[in-house]
């Protein structure tokens, strides 16, 4: 795919061209008209990378069109990127350019922002980082008060932290997450508060226990918990499952039962196979289930996790994925019809659409 043309005359009619083939696509399925949530035409992504290109004794950040991709396309500006990361590329850029120690063998940069204004830099380089280095970058993360880590290959030195607290209101609470470079948070912060504002919409009414699958650093989970009587939240990455154990605590959320695992391990064990030592001490049979809330990676649900689906009678679901999405709504289609749908523009420019539906049983 070539790198997207950002232009916001053009976002509307985008939008409106993806939302028509998110219905076309689900035509089959019963699809009810669905609520589109838009994103801000500009500076709306939380996260940015950019190769560095050394040339005529200056750098300058790149990008790469997979059409001609060693051909770099030089940026002086990215619109999408975030307030934070807008107003720190130039002077980054321009304070790199001139201290030899920041400069020399830089590869990467990467961005990642939050909506609270906290900004984290990785600096990526092809040799091993030194004092000289460190002493540079703790002058440059000083300068633009920003966090600064410093990688090349097998080193990573964290200047102060590798972590960014986000923060922001969501229906009355001012809620809190800790988020750490490298693991996922969603990349567009304000199409992000729509999603937990239309999933809590969706679940506001339907009481019982919630099971979370894919919680990662408890995005959703923070936000849907008040809603249930109990939630079991599973996740498979260490860093996202620590990260949302902070959260939790850090929100007051104290229903919540946080379990290292995959969904196919979880599936699993719901079905009655090998126990699961990460599983003691939580009772299944204990909890009144009445909804399944997933947010999968882009190859949606396996096998197992979609039998473990079929057993429930609300099933949330959020995904990147609309073509996963189908398939596995297909294969429920015997068993849940959709009840509620939503378009959310995290990607805009691009092809990509994030999709939400209520599953409700037939
Ligand atoms: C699309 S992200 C959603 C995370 C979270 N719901 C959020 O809003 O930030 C998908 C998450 O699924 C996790 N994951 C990927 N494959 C998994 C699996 N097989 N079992 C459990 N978690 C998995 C990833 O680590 C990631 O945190």
């Amino acid at each position: 795919m070539p790198l997207p043309q950002i232009d916001p005359a053009n976002y509307a009619a985008q939008l409106a061209d993806k939302v028509s083939r998110y219905k076309q696509d689900f035509a089959a399925c019963g699809l009810p008209e669905p609520e589109v949530f838009a994103s801000a035409p500009l500076h709306y992504r939380l996260r940015a990378e950019f190769r560095i290109w050394h040339h005529d004794g200056r750098i300058d950040y790149a990008m790469f069109d997979p059409a001609a991709p060693k051909t770099p396309v030089l940026l002086a500006d990215f619109p999408p990127a975030a307030a934070p990361i807008a107003r720190a590329m130039p002077l980054l850029r321009d304070a790199v350019q001139g201290v030899e120690a920041l400069k020399r063998k830089l590869f990467q940069v990467e961005f990642l922002a939050t909506l609270s204004g906290e900004l984290l830099v990785s600096l990526v380089y092809h040799r091993p980082l030194d004092e000289a280095w460190e002493a540079a970058a703790r002058a440059l993360a000083a300068q633009l008060g920003v966090l600064i880590i410093g990688r090349s290959r097998k080193q990573k030195i964290v200047l102060e932290r590798d972590w960014l607290l986000e923060s922001f209101e969501l229906d009355g609470r001012q809620l809190r997450y800790q988020q750490f470079e490298g693991s996922f948070t969603q990349p567009n912060g304000e199409v992000n508060r729509h999603m937990l504002r239309w999933a809590r919409a969706q679940a506001a009414n339907l009481g019982g226990d919630l099971l979370e699958l894919y919680c990662g650093n408890g995005n959703f989970t923070v936000a849907l918990a008040p809603l249930f009587g109990r939630v079991l939240a599973t996740e498979m990455s260490k860093t996202s499952v620590a990260a949302a154990r902070y959260n939790l605590e850090a929100n007051g959320v104290d229903n919540v039962t946080l379990v290292r695992m995959a969904s196919e391990e979880l599936s699993d064990a719901f079905a009655g196979g090998r126990e699961y030592r990460r599983m003691q001490g939580v009772e299944l049979a204990g909890y009144r289930f009445s909804t399944l809330f997933v947010d999968p990676p882009r190859s949606g649900l396996d096998a197992a996790t979609l039998a473990l689906a079929a057993g429930f009678d609300r099933i949330l679901y959020i995904s990147c994925n609309p073509q996963t999405l189908r398939d596995n709504v297909a294969a429920l289609q015997a068993s849940h019809r959709i009840a509620a749908a939503a378009a959310f523009d995290q990607f805009p420019y691009t092809h990509h659409l994030e999709c939400g539906v209520l599953l409700a049983r037939r």
